[in-house]
């Protein structure tokens, strides 16, 4: 008789995975993130991605960092934790739990708050310093919804499609 596979992905492996994988989706050159709301029993709720709204063409409005203000992306993308947010078509997500590839901005974390995710996973934490995470973290403790950092097992999920 075989014994079970030993070597299968943690919860947290699968959902930071389908949250990377999600990512990749984006058509942003500059960061892909990707979200996966997660219920209190491990199913999977809904999945997001960063990019601009239906009706909004990738090839026509700007992907631009900088220059005039209404000719950067920033006007116009939706964020991968909204995207998740908004395509849940189920309810209520009260109680559930977020991973994201990177750590929600205060827009995001007001939409996290009202929709009752107790729970954000992250990975990257790279515009931590900026104004608009650092509100995004004051208002996620006021409201008492926990965050902690993504430990990566560092192991490399290889899959071919
Ligand atoms: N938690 C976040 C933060 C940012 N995004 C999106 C918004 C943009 O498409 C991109 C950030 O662009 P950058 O300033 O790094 O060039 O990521 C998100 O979806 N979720
Ligand atoms: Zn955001």
């Amino acid at each position: 008789m075989s014994e079970k596979r030993q070597d299968y992905i943690s919860w947290d492996e699968y959902f930071m995975g389908v949250a990377k994988l999600a990512g990749l989706r984006s058509k942003d050159p500059n960061s892909q993130v990707g979200s996966c709301i997660v219920s209190p029993d491990n199913k999977i709720l809904s999945i997001g991605y960063n990019g601009f709204p239906r009706g909004c063409s990738d090839d026509v409005f700007p992907w631009s960092r900088e220059g005039d203000e209404l000719d950067t992306k920033y006007f116009y993308v939706t964020h991968s934790e909204l995207n998740a947010i908004l395509n849940y078509r189920g309810g209520s997500l009260e109680g559930s739990k977020i991973y994201v590839s990177l750590f929600p901005c205060n827009e995001c974390s007001k939409a996290i708050i009202q929709s009752g995710i107790r729970e954000i996973i992250y990975d990257s934490d790279k515009y931590g310093d900026t104004p608009a995470v650092i509100a995004s973290r004051k208002m996620l403790d006021a409201a008492g919804v926990h965050y902690r950092r993504y430990i990566r097992s560092g192991r490399e999920l290889k899959i071919t499609v």
